[in-house]
């Protein structure tokens, strides 16, 4: 178990090695991470995206920030250090939680084994919580699945906003891997994507691994979405989350909040599927989370084409707040929670 090979990452013992999503679905190209600044580049530059995908990295981030420090005999310095890698790959996104509760996790680890005396054990073990997230992550998702799954019927029409799949994490999917679980359990079920512009995460990533795993799908552009709500094509929306608030407002890439008005208005279940690392409990409401605004030229560009000129203005967040009275359900790996959020959320982690 000190190996773990996925089509989004695989852990080679001294690199990660991810597949560069700027590039999908048109080119496969891998990029490898042999230092924790390259992780934290890798994050930054959406080479790796999706929470709980960007969480496992900057675990193996700090795996090869430790490996980097290693050399020190000092337990102190190597310790002060180790603030550092956790500082660069903590300032890459903002949003998605489970980065820093994946950096969290593996400093907790690593205060934990302090009285260790030697450096490298204190690294193995670092490697193995590291491994250990990446791992769970897996079976976390199927988890989310199978709870998710009885949501859904055989037959129904289900649509997605940006991309919560395999990619997105290290395997199976949150959002995609609840209609991943459906199909699996013999259901038929036809995806909608929306493109997801700016970044078209769902044209470029949601409608490719779909179709590798052979599930039916469609794509729309984002505008369309009302439309075929109208047109009754919609049986329920089944999204992933960067973030959740205690009170159940949930933040997701930018758009998911006007596809959950429309559902509302058209009567459409509106499903959230998340592990419990991507809940906030620290976070009280949707208002306080952090937004991330990324680069213009990702407005300004479609893809590779450029759209304008680069003096027109542009406003890029990247995510959007839902808030919780627009949710129908929150699926967990631990369950199925409804409204009141502010209640039943907590009782998650009892
Ligand atoms: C299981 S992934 C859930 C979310 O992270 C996903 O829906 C999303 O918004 C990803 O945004 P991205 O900017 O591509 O990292």
């Amino acid at each position: 178990m000190n190996r773990i090979k996925t089509m989004t990452m695989e852990w080679t013992g001294d690199s990660l090695i991810l597949i560069d999503q700027r590039f999908l679905p048109l080119e496969e190209i891998y990029v490898e991470c042999k230092t924790y600044q390259e992780v934290a580049k890798s994050i930054k530059d959406m080479v790796v995206r999706g929470a709980p995908a960007i969480g496992a990295s900057a675990a193996f981030g700090y795996v090869l920030g430790a490996k980097q420090n290693q050399q020190y005999t000092e337990k102190n310095k190597f310790f002060q250090e180790m603030k550092n890698v956790k500082k660069v790959l903590a300032e890459t996104r903002p949003t998605a939680v489970n980065l820093f509760w994946a950096l969290n996790r593996m400093e907790q680890v690593m205060n934990d084994n302090f009285n260790l005396n030697d450096i490298k054990a204190i690294v193995d073990i670092l490697e193995i919580e590291a491994l250990k997230i990446a791992y769970e992550d897996i079976e976390i998702n199927k988890a989310i699945g199978r709870n998710g799954e009885k949501l859904l019927k055989d037959g129904d029409n289900v649509l997605t906003h940006c991309n919560a799949g395999a990619l997105a994490t290290v395997d199976y999917g949150t959002a995609l891997g609840v209609i991943r679980a459906a199909v699996e359990n013999g259901k038929r079920i036809h995806v909608y994507a929306d493109e997801t512009r700016p970044y078209l995460q769902g044209a470029r990533l949601t409608v490719w691994e779909l179709m590798k795993s052979g599930i039916r799908t469609t794509l729309i552009s984002d505008n369309m979405a009302g439309w075929v709500m109208k047109q009754q094509k919609i049986n329920a929306v089944i999204v992933g989350a960067d973030r959740i608030a205690r009170n159940g407002d949930f933040a997701n890439k930018i758009g998911t909040y006007s596809v959950a008005v429309l559902a509302k208005k058209h009567g459409i279940p509106f499903y959230v599927a998340a592990p419990l690392s991507t809940i906030d409990l620290e976070t009280e409401n949707g208002d306080l989370i952090p937004i991330e605004e990324r680069n213009k030229e990702e407005v300004r560009f479609c893809h590779k084409t450029r759209l304008v000129r680069d003096d027109v203005d542009v406003y890029n967040p990247a995510f959007d707040v839902t808030p919780h009275d627009l949710v129908t359900a929150i699926i967990t790996e631990k369950g199925v929670v409804r409204q009141p959020y502010d209640k039943n959320i907590p009782e998650l982690f009892k």
